[in-house]
């Protein structure tokens, strides 16, 4: 009758042990053994003590104390393996009592990992926030924070959401254990094994990739050797984007079942929704700041920033330079090569002053031909150098039309050196008054208002 208990006890994944009042083991099922990763032999007859660390055995001392003085007990913990990874223990003590005197003799641990029931509801909870909250200020944290709880739910490794662009595979979201993955790695798109998820246009999981047919010859099983894989595509806007995955070295102890496919793939549409979103912020936020033309700043976002240059000015006491650079006879251009190909000037125009000026500086387009150059230098000598740059190459660059023909054109420059008291609008004035004496002196040429 024991030997049979034994065995059931052996056959089932629940943590099982009897342990006596003097708190020893008198009894312990498989699941226990690999929980203490001890056998058998060297766990019965031992005291508590003896077989956990220090830390847990005095964190269930009191706890047993409960259970062996009659109580039921039952308690939630998270412990930490020794590979890194969380797991969520749900755990009861039953106490037996004696059948003669009525004393507890004893009680059962039994143990239960409840991690994936946890992360799936997690997940769902995370899901059903992002579904029902829609143009909430999301960050990426909520897509690293699905992704360690997938990883968590289907006890898998490596969680990634990735970008395809061309035969370009790029990282821009992970959850790792052990090595990290940082955003913005780049794998070529044929090695990985999302390739797949991606030609087939649906979920794939395997886990055993050796014995699968899309995986045993393929060069990313080569490259990576995983064993465990779980792909989704991802479509915004209805055009496949990239993809969803879980991944691990190992071989995983069961298949994935219907409900983690399921609840996986919720996931992937809850993430579908983030990235929709922060694509549909990203256009706003590059209409309300961008020159649509030439890509460079808009005049609103010129203000902002050379206002943020003036209140640093005024804290620090560092001027710098501003200049007003305009296309000379761009009507003329209109006129002759017509309007698309003064876009074009335009385009190019935007490009040359942009390669001819420094990083921190700024080049933005106020309207029409009309540009505003920001030099960030108190050096006078640097800021006319930069800018007799930018006039030289517009002049030495023409705009090559596709029928071959040329458009030479030039810019006239006013600049200007900022004062503490300046607003925006006095160091455009100045600008713009130096900019006219550049035109009547000729054009082509570079005028100081100071
Ligand atoms: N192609 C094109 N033309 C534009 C754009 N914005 C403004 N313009 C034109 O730019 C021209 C500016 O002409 P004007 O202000 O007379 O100046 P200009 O011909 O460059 O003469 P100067 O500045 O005196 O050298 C006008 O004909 C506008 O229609 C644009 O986005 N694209």
């Amino acid at each position: 009758m024991y030997r049979d208990i034994q065995q059931l006890a052996n056959a089932i994944d629940t943590i099982i042990a009897y342990i006596d009042e003097e708190r020893r083991f008198q009894f312990v099922n498989h699941a226990y053994e690999m929980f203490v990763d001890k056998p058998a032999v060297d766990i019965l007859g031992k005291r508590v003590d003896e077989i956990l660390d220090s830390e847990s055995a005095e964190y269930v001392k009191p706890l047993h104390q409960r259970a062996l003085n009659g109580e039921h007990v039952e308690y939630e913990q998270t412990i930490t393996l020794a590979n890194g990874r969380k797991r969520i223990l749900n755990t009861r003590y039953v106490p037996m009592h004696d059948a003669d005197s009525g004393k507890v003799s004893g009680f059962y641990a039994i143990i239960d990992d409840i991690t994936s029931y946890i992360s799936a509801t997690d997940l769902m909870r995370t899901v059903h926030k992002i579904i029902n909250q829609p143009g909430k200020k999301r960050k990426g944290k909520v897509i690293s924070q699905l992704l360690e709880l997938g990883n968590s739910y289907l006890q898998t490794e490596i969680g990634l959401v990735s970008e395809v662009d061309g035969n370009d595979y790029i990282v821009k979201y992970s959850d790792a254990i052990g090595q990290p993955i940082e955003p913005e790695t780049h794998f070529p798109l044929g090695n990985t094994y999302c390739s797949v998820t991606l030609a087939e246009e649906r979920v794939i999981a395997v886990t055993e990739a050796a014995k699968s047919a899309f995986f045993k010859g393929h060069p990313c099983y080569q490259t990576f050797e995983l064993e465990t894989y779980l792909g989704v595509p991802l479509t915004i806007d209805g055009e496949l984007w990239g993809t969803l995955s879980f991944s691990s070295a190992a071989q995983r102890e069961l298949p994935f079942d219907a409900l983690e496919i399921e609840l996986i793939s919720l996931v992937a549409s809850a993430i579908e929704t983030i990235l929709a979103e922060k694509r549909r912020l990203d256009e706003l936020r590059q209409l309300a700041y961008f020159d649509p033309l030439t890509e460079l700043s808009n005049r609103t976002s010129a203000i902002y920033q050379i206002n943020e240059r003036l209140k640093k000015q005024r804290q620090q006491g560092t001027p710098f330079y501003v200049a007003i650079a305009d296309a000379d006879h761009f009507k003329t251009i209109n006129d002759r090569y017509g309007h698309q190909a003064g876009d074009r000037v335009l385009r190019k125009l935007a490009q040359v002053l942009k390669a001819n000026i420094r990083e921190h500086d700024l080049a933005a387009r106020l309207g029409g031909e009309e540009f505003v150059l920001l030099i960030d230098s108190d050096n006078v000598a640097v800021a006319h150098k930069a800018l007799e740059r930018c006039r030289q190459q517009v002049h030495d660059n023409p705009v090559t039309l596709d029928d071959g023909t040329e458009i030479k054109y030039s810019i006239s420059v006013g600049m200007t050196r900022t004062a503490d008291k300046d607003e925006f609008l006095q160091i455009y004035q100045r600008a713009d008054q130096a900019l006219y004496r550049a035109k009547g002196a000729g054009r082509n040429c570079i005028v100081s208002a100071d």
